[in-house]
């Protein structure tokens, strides 16, 4: 998708929606009226009036915005086919029906029927699927499942109102199957599920009618998606009378024998982001010299980092007394600091992990802790399943019990403030998903806190690049394999530069 820049775009729970319904309600608004109009709007911009429709209603209201959305198109001329499964049980769709029966727009009402329908000419240019909205309480039955995956093999784009049925709107769990969706035309507020887990996958395009409600009142979540952010552009520009001591430095603490990759990484991503001067204090004392970043300096890991402005401890520091030693000497200094990884891993369990939390807990600069859904799971205490069936609930419990920001890394990166602030992530797919990918992000939140950029916007800033560097290999390369967290390197660089253009 993309969402207009330099604005924020909230993400809405459903409880905050159902209030948003009953508000419209009482005073009259009629939203699934606005609904029907947005949806044929959208596709009166795309297809011609003289393209066949289907539209899959469900017995909820989304099957109404769908119904109400039938009869403009009819009406413009469309050519429209409506699929009715079982009898609505929402007053609306029951009404929206009843006009669809009165305006002759033909509806199929067996899924048997299906097979025959698939052999009517013309063939459908579009398919819009009102099946499920964000009423879901279950997985789709058998006969529901049936038509979902009829429709998803029938090779024609297909435009899901609000989100793809199937789909928990919050979590982007797929509660069984689901609709695969070209685009997503979704209501009110952006949804989190659209943007993460199976969401990202079956969304597609991403448009918001917003239906003109005003949802200041509504901020529950305090949730937004993770756009571009000005305020971090003001402190990134470099004037021309500059020297490196402006740009702030970073150190990186890991690196123990055999691991020492993930902190080379690091370093690399700190200086490409723009870091002025980047120390490696290791734990294997045999590095003397990366031959191809001289530019690093290497010490080892408890050398004195006082001199550092921001802190990336545990790329490949490994967990054992040495690492531990290492670890409580980083704290020690209370600078911005990004941990991963390892750091996580004793955080979440090691000897000295209740005094690392009380350090993370009592500092007055909170840090970053960047975990994948495992990492996760073992500050939580709880599974990777867990995590990953609710990820923004995990973040922000781990930002809050850590007194941290939290980036829980992922198909869509939830970027938590301990505050319960989160932003969803808009870019970066599986070219991303390789080794040591996490080891550069570091490096790059790393790079932007030393430029005393606050946690949660250097978070959310290096996440944001960290995708779109990403995002420029799969156009670059027709697809998502191949890109290594080396190559990804210098393309940190290249969207910071055209960025700040
Ligand atoms: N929230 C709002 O203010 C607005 C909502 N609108 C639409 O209304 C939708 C929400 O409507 P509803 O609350 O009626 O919810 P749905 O349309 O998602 O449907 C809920 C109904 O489906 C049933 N159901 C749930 N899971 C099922 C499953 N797996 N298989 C079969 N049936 C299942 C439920 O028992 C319930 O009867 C939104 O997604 C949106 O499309 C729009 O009209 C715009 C305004
Ligand atoms: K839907």
């Amino acid at each position: 998708m993309s969402p207009s820049l330099h604005q924020t775009i909230s993400i809405l729970d459903v409880p905050a929606l159902r209030m948003i319904e009953q508000d419209a309600e009482r005073d009259g608004v009629d939203l699934m009226a606005l609904a029907a109009l947005s949806i044929a709007d959208r596709v009166s911009a795309r297809y011609p009036s003289s393209s066949c429709v289907w539209i899959a209603a469900g017995v909820g209201n989304n099957g109404g915005d769908a119904l109400f959305a039938a009869q403009i198109l009819h009406q413009r001329g469309f050519h429209v086919q409506c699929m009715v499964m079982q009898p609505p049980v929402s007053r609306r769709t029951q009404a929206a029906l009843a006009e669809c029966e009165t305006l002759n727009i033909p509806i199929v009402r067996d899924v048997a029927l299906l097979h025959d329908l698939s052999q009517l000419k013309p063939a459908p240019n579009l398919i819009i699927d009102g099946l499920l909205g964000i009423g879901i309480n279950r997985a789709p039955s058998d006969e529901l499942a049936g038509l979902i995956a009829f429709l998803n093999q029938m090779n024609t784009p297909i435009l899901a109102l609000d989100v793809p049925s199937g789909l928990n709107a919050e979590t982007g769990e797929a509660l069984g199957e689901v609709i695969r969706a070209t685009d997503t035309l979704t209501f009110i507020a952006q949804k989190s599920g659209l943007w993460m887990a199976d969401g990202a996958d079956c969304a597609g395009q991403v448009l918001l009618a917003d239906l003109n409600v005003n949802k200041d009142a509504y901020q529950s979540t305090a949730g937004a998606l993770n756009l571009e952010h000005d305020a971090a552009r003001i402190k990134l520009k470099r004037p021309r009378n500059s020297h490196k001591g402006r740009f702030g430095s970073v150190a990186v603490v890991g690196g123990h024998v055999g691991m020492l990759g993930a902190a080379l990484l690091a370093g690399r991503a700190a200086l490409a982001a723009g870091a002025g001067k980047v120390w490696l204090n290791v734990l294997d004392e045999r590095l003397a010299v990366d031959v191809f970043a001289p530019e690093l300096m290497i010490r080892l890991a408890n050398a004195n980092l006082g001199d550092a402005h921001a802190l990336a401890i545990g790329m490949g520091l490994g967990q054992d007394e040495a690492a531990q030693l290492a670890l409580s000497h980083a704290l020690g200094y209370h600078k911005a600091s990004v941990l991963d990884a390892d750091a996580l891993n004793l955080i979440a369990h090691s000897p000295l992990s209740e005094t690392y939390k009380t350090t993370l807990r009592t500092r007055t600069l909170p840090a970053v802790l960047t975990p994948h859904p495992t990492e996760a799971a073992r500050l939580l205490k709880s599974s990777t399943l867990d995590v990953q069936a609710n990820r923004v609930a995990a973040a922000r419990r781990i930002a809050r019990e850590f007194a941290s920001v939290v980036v829980l890394k992922g198909a869509g990166t939830v970027i938590a403030h301990p505050n319960g602030a989160f932003k969803i992530n808009t870019t970066g797919g599986s070219a991303l998903a390789v080794a040591g990918q996490g080891d550069v992000l570091s490096g790059a939140i790393a790079a932007l806190l030393g430029m005393d950029i606050a946690p949660f916007d250097a978070a959310c800033l290096a996440v944001y690049m960290h995708g779109l560097a990403g995002d420029a290999y799969e156009a670059q390369a027709n697809g998502s394999i191949g890109l290594s967290a080396s190559a990804t390197v210098p393309r940190i660089s290249s969207v910071l530069n055209q960025w700040l253009l």
